[in-house]
């Protein structure tokens, strides 16, 4: 086995150093550590390293491990390897958007200001704290202006608005908005519903922004909504949220974040669609927002984790739905996903105890239910630990 067939000196001394730990400790996790770059080399040397392994194990006693248990072993190990999960997640927290662009009651400025305060001192780095759109389409965000300007701003914290045209970004800009996301859409009758034109025509308003956004040094992100179907076409070929995906990538975008906009995807169709993108794009780009209308919101996640999507989107409470797409309901409760993260030991920044507490509070404004399982549990047993 040379240097080059391992990809490297330095992961060919890894590999080693692994292998003669794993035989010492008789312990597989050194096998359930290795790179993505890793698991391919040992995959690609599967006879040698498994021979490799048998001559360690005479090396250091272990004279009753037969090579077919190897065999078998390194086959269980390096797929789990294979399928290793991002060791740290980055989330973006969409509930003063998404979360409340929804909501019948009208939410006062105030109120949107202490839950964006609240939010950033939770941990949270990504807030999408506003849109700029049309009070006449989405009247609760109608206040975007006074929002935006009146966060108290954490070091470190990006607070970003959705603008769907040149009009809305000059506003979100004026206002201090430090990032923008621009939507696109993979059918062309949620487009038409939801921004009043085809998707060609929602690209070319992309573009302004993009443009606009280069010139001001202004980061943007990109949406695509309806990536595992459409309230109004039914499915949606994958092959489409690709196209529309690249299409926000040339514009400029940095990141596309894939939107599952009513809630209907499945680990099956999230895996179809995952694939198909990430023929176009690199999965650092790549972000998933998940809507939990058929409760497959975390199983979706955990796919995407899976194919090494680290960027996720969420909303405290579950809140949200886009008023323009038929029976969608909230958005992935952020406690839900934050929980299985730390489950998963996965780094999120994001402190649990904080961000239930900022559920409640604005679920307890809203006067409706808190649709996260976590904050249920928590809430519920800290009362009865109060009683
Ligand atoms: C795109 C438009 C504006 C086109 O709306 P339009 O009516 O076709 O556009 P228009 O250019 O004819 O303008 C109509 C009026 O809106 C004004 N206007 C025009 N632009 C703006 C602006 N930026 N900010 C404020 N006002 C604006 C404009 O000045 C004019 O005012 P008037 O002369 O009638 O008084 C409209 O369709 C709209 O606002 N749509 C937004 C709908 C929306 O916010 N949907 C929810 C967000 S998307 C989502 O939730 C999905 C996502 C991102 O979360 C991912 C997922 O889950 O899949």
């Amino acid at each position: 086995m040379t240097a080059k067939k391992y990809g490297g000196k330095h992961n060919e001394n890894q590999l080693l150093s692994d292998l003669v730990n794993l035989v010492r400790c008789w312990n597989w996790s050194y096998c359930v550590n290795w790179t993505a770059e890793m698991v391919t080399v040992a995959l690609e040397c599967r006879t040698k390293i498994v021979s490799l392994i048998s001559g360690l194990c005479r090396q250091y006693g272990r004279l009753n491990v037969s090579t077919a248990s190897i065999r078998t072993d390194f086959r269980l190990y390096s797929s789990v390897a294979a399928s290793a999960l991002p060791r740290s997640v980055r989330l973006v927290e969409v509930g003063p958007r998404d979360g409340l662009q929804n909501e019948p009651m009208h939410v006062p400025t105030a109120v949107k200001l202490e839950f964006i305060d609240r939010l950033a001192a939770t941990g949270l780095k990504n807030i999408e704290a506003t849109s700029f759109v049309s009070a006449k389409w989405v009247p609760q965000m109608a206040d975007h202006s006074e929002v935006m300007a009146g966060i108290k701003r954490v070091d470190g914290v990006t607070y970003s608005a959705l603008t769907p045209n040149l009009k809305g970004f000059q506003a979100a800009v004026a206002a201090g908005a430090m990032e923008v996301a621009i939507f696109g859409t993979a059918s062309e009758s949620f487009c038409m519903k939801n921004a009043n034109c085809s998707i060609a025509v929602s690209l070319q308003r992309c573009e302004a922004v993009t443009i606009a956004a280069r010139e001001a040094g202004i980061r943007v992100r990109g949406y695509v909504s309806c990536v595992c179907g459409c309230p109004y076409e039914g499915a949606i070929d994958p092959k489409k949220v690709a196209q529309v995906s690249l299409s926000l990538k040339e514009l400029g975008c940095y990141e596309v974040s894939l939107g599952d906009t009513i809630g209907i995807g499945t680990p099956g169709s999230w895996s179809a669609v995952l694939t198909e993108v990430l023929q176009v794009l690199p999965v650092e780009e790549l972000a998933v927002h998940c809507h939990d209308t058929y409760g497959q919101a975390l199983p979706n996640i955990l796919t995407a984790l899976q194919a090494g999507v680290s960027v996720v989107d969420a909303s405290v409470g579950g809140l949200g739905g886009c008023p323009y797409a038929r029976g969608a309901s909230g958005n992935v409760a952020t406690e839900d996903v934050v929980y299985m993260l730390h489950g998963l030991n996965i780094h999120t920044g994001v402190d649990l105890e904080k961000l239930v507490e900022v559920s409640d509070f604005i679920c307890t404004y809203l006067k409706r239910p808190n649709m996260s399982k976590v904050s249920q549990a928590l809430l519920a047993s800290s009362s009865r630990v109060s009683k």
